[in-house]
């Protein structure tokens, strides 16, 4: 596509991703809205000292030059078929919560807490702003598929971190983004133009998003709890940030994305910010939490 004709599309893409904002309001009121979207920390004062990656430890660089490097259509293609050839391993939601408590996420440099911290954090703060059961418990189990790292990764990067789409130009909207020299798939000629392998506005549903926590953890509920659409799309996109945050990929995206990108909106102060609130105590909170994950979840679940 000739330079100017990009530049067009994109300004249409940028106007297409207010007028999705707005057309999300309008589907919240006319749902009479499963959630009110506003949060507590609407207000916050430090939003901008989260998410801080160009002054981030070399941990966090690290890590992504490494996902930013690995993460190719080859490799996505090879997860997705492993993962539906895997060996499962059963066990309760709170078992999960526990087991995922060894992992110190590296992508992270806002938090060093543990994951079940981190999960009861998010879930807190949901509930303490009075919002439904299903979006609570929600938070709860958001960062489950992190027990990926534990079931045969090739490391942390195919599990934690932003998640952004393969199989097309990688967008300057990632964190870090000129780590992607180094990946092959940035010489494909195919791979590495605007809309690659997929069609102008093809749906989130056909699109690839890296490999990782997410994407797992969406594939094992959404037929093992009875959440609805709007949290599994909350677990699904959570760490899509280069969509839900920067309003990139608004060429690939569709109608039936508007609900998703309005539920995980909702959804994400919860879980970024809330990593700075008080020291949550797991056993204290667990009799709730386990009477919530009851009524969502059977009593063990195929991870
Ligand atoms: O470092 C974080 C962390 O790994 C989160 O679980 C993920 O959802 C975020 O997108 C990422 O930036
Ligand atoms: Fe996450
Ligand atoms: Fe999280």
């Amino acid at each position: 596509m000739p330079a100017l004709v990009f530049q067009e599309q994109e300004q249409r893409d940028g106007r297409a991703f207010d007028e999705i904002s707005d057309a999300v309001d309008q589907v919240n009121v006319q749902k009479g809205k499963l959630w009110d979207d506003s949060s507590d920390f609407d207000n916050a004062k430090d939003k901008a000292a989260f998410r801080q990656y160009e002054s981030a430890c070399d941990r966090v660089k690290n890590f992504y030059r490494e996902q930013h490097e690995k993460q190719t259509v080859e490799f996505n293609i090879a997860a997705r078929v492993a993962f539906k050839n895997r060996k499962r391993v059963r066990m309760s939601v709170w078992a999960a919560m526990e087991m995922l408590n060894t992992l110190v996420d590296e992508s992270d440099p806002d938090t060093e807490l543990s994951q079940i911290e981190h999960l009861l954090q998010t879930a807190e703060a949901i509930r303490r702003d009075g919002k439904p059961e299903w979006m609570q418990v929600t938070g709860l189990v958001h960062d489950l598929g992190k027990l990926l790292f534990l079931f045969g990764s090739e490391g942390q990067w195919d599990v934690v971190g932003d998640t952004f789409v393969v199989g097309c130009k990688f967008s300057d909207k990632i964190v870090l983004p000129h780590t992607f020299a180094g990946n092959p798939d940035a010489q494909d000629p195919v791979y590495s133009s605007e809309y690659g392998i997929y069609s102008p506005h093809c749906g989130l549903d056909d699109v690839m998003l890296s490999w990782g926590h997410d994407e797992y953890l969406y594939h094992v509920l959404k037929d093992q709890s009875s959440l609805p659409e709007e949290g599994l799309a909350m677990i699904r996109y959570h760490s899509f940030y280069p969509w839900h945050r920067e309003g990139a990929y608004a060429h690939l995206t569709n109608d039936k994305d508007r609900a998703a990108l309005a539920a995980v909106r909702a959804f994400n102060p919860y879980d970024l910010y809330s990593k700075s609130d008080a020291p949550v105590i797991a056993e204290e909170l667990r009799p709730y939490y386990e009477g919530l994950i009851a009524k969502f979840f059977p009593p063990e679940i195929d991870f």
